[in-house]
């Protein structure tokens, strides 16, 4: 946590006052931070150039994507982009199996473990491999680990990013509750820099976040494929069909929200999710059933720590040439980006 509020000073210590800038980039940069460091943390260095390749590969594999669909086997040409896409996919590939294998031969050595997701991986690995008689068809592949590895940086990163983004977008234009959640934080942490204990008393904090995953919940939409024929409710689902859950839509469905189901209201949590959903499956933006999100405390924690020290530091306002235009490209994201004032505190 420490290294993560060392970043962030870093991150807002912007010089000018008041000063102008866009913040996406920079929580987008704050979020893939933390997701290396949470992953990688002992080698940092090598998880972030991995983090930095796999960003690109996304960014041209929509670029890709988009011209698919009006030129059929567009992925398949030899031109540049494809090309470098393939050579992505070996580095990202080759650079992951040399920091597994540098960290199984450490274990095997008996060195410490780092305590880093990619050690946690390894070792669960290890003593199902040991608990099986070290019969190697259980546990995971080095290439199962290497997905593992890409899996929560695409599931983690992006979707923090974009939560903290349009929070910090509706706090700048909804100065009251700034006001109010920075008041909390002073209240809590003092001069102190935030804490994980403090943050557990967050609450008008925790309430705000809850109400923009409500507005611009990061993932819109939930998808699932039919592998086996089934019955859903009065419908029969036959094999290969697939079904769209609308998070956004129930999330703004005035029968199950009330009439100011647009507005920005986060008091509708202030006696928690349970109360403002009246415990209806109205309020997905982590998901449910057994798939749930495995990073939403992570994504949590992290939106909250992030957000009290911008409000400690800085009071901020939506800049004039700000669009309001969400889109989603994977993520419900601002179109054209949030540029803000921020001011020091
Ligand atoms: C605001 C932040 C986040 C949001 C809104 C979010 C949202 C979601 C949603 C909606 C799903 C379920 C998808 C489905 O059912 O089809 C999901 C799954 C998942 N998320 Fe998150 N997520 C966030 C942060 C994170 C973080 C920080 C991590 C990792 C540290 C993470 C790791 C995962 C993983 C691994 C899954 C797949 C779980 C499974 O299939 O069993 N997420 N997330």
């Amino acid at each position: 946590c420490s290294e993560m509020i060392n970043k962030w000073e870093k991150v807002v210590s912007v010089d000018e006052r008041p000063c102008e800038l866009d913040v996406w980039p920079y929580l987008q940069s704050l979020s893939c931070d933390a997701i290396s460091r949470t992953s990688f943390g002992s080698n940092y260095k090598e998880g972030k150039r991995i983090f930095d390749l796999i960003k690109e590969q996304t960014d041209l594999t929509f670029h890709v994507m988009l011209r698919a669909i009006i030129i059929p086997g567009y992925r398949f040409l030899p031109i540049q982009s494809n090309r470098r896409l393939k050579a992505i996919d070996k580095e990202v590939k080759a650079s992951l199996k040399a920091l597994i294998n540098k960290r199984e031969k450490a274990m095997s050595a008996g060195e410490d473990t780092k305590n880093d997701l990619l050690d946690l991986l390894l070792e669960s690995n290890l003593s199902e491999i040991k608990a099986h008689g070290n019969t190697k068809s259980v546990g995971m592949s080095s290439e199962d680990v290497v997905e593992e590895c890409k899996i929560f940086y695409f599931a983690g990163q992006e979707t923090t990013s974009v939560l903290l983004t349009w929070t910090m977008i509706l706090l700048a234009q909804y100065p009251d509750w700034q006001a109010r959640a920075r008041e909390e934080v002073v209240q809590v942490f003092g001069n102190k820099k935030p804490d994980f204990d403090g943050l557990n008393h967050l609450k008008v904090v925790t309430m705000i976040l809850y109400e923009v995953l409500r507005l611009y919940p990061p993932v819109t939409l939930l998808n699932r494929d039919v592998h086996e024929e089934i019955k859903l409710g009065n419908m029969l689902l036959p094999v290969g069909v697939q079904v769209s859950v609308p998070a956004i839509v129930l999330h703004q469905d005035p029968e199950l929200w009330g009439d100011d189901a647009f507005e920005f209201k986060p008091e509708r949590f202030a006696e928690g999710v349970a109360k403002a959903t009246k415990s209806q499956v109205s309020f997905l933006p982590f998901g449910w059933g057994p798939r749930i999100c495995i990073g939403q405390n992570f994504a949590l924690i992290e939106a909250k720590m992030a957000l009290a020290m911008v409000l400690r530091h800085y009071s901020f306002e939506l800049s004039p040439s700000y669009i309001h235009a969400p889109i989603t490209v994977v993520t419900l994201q601002p179109q054209h980006g949030a540029p803000m004032i921020l001011r020091k505190l």
